[in-house]
């Protein structure tokens, strides 16, 4: 296997804050609307969209599932926009990210998402390319489009591995 094998850590809002937020039915984040028919799960992510003619647009990803051990050789971020994944398939995937170090990713944390738990990754925060696991799966993805380059890629000279995905 590549370089270091990835722990993954269970999604949580406090330890995923460094990166962007949890897309979930949070209570805490509830409020009914619609005389009361209706939850309100209001502000799971704060979408942003730089940029003269910038604007958010919704899409739907299809991933292939990754195969395991995963080698995770690259990270990429978005500098002009965020970009948030909520899965549609209710299937189990995992979200990798890391902090920036001097303009470089630092080591990637993996963290394993349940089939109701999406993830917002704030403007400019590196994160690896979608990893679906065990079955094509689709995602609703909310991002910015615009006329400038919204991408940039680094790869590691040592990759990392995710041994195995330890999910349900
Ligand atoms: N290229 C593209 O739109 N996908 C990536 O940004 C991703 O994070 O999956
Ligand atoms: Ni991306």
């Amino acid at each position: 296997m590549s370089g270091l094998v990835l722990p993954i850590e269970p999604l949580t809002a406090g330890a995923f804050a460094p990166f962007g937020s949890v897309i979930e039915a949070d209570p805490k984040t509830m409020r009914l609307i619609n005389g009361g028919t209706t939850e309100r799960f209001h502000a799971l992510g704060k979408t942003e969209a730089a940029g003269e003619d910038a604007r958010i647009v919704i899409n739907i990803f299809r991933g292939q599932p990754r195969l395991f051990p995963y080698v995770v050789d690259m990270m990429e971020r978005h500098p002009w926009g965020s970009q948030s994944f909520i899965p549609l398939d209710n299937r189990s995937w995992l979200a990798v990210v890391a902090q920036d170090e001097d303009g470089q990713p630092g080591r990637p944390r993996v963290f394993a998402c349940s089939g109701r738990q999406g993830v917002h990754y704030g403007r400019n925060v590196w994160h690896h390319p979608l990893v679906a696991v065990g079955a094509v799966s689709d995602f609703l993805v909310v991002d910015r489009e615009g006329s400038e380059h919204n991408l940039e890629e680094i790869f590691f000279e040592t990759p990392f591995t995710i041994a195995a995905s330890s999910l349900s």
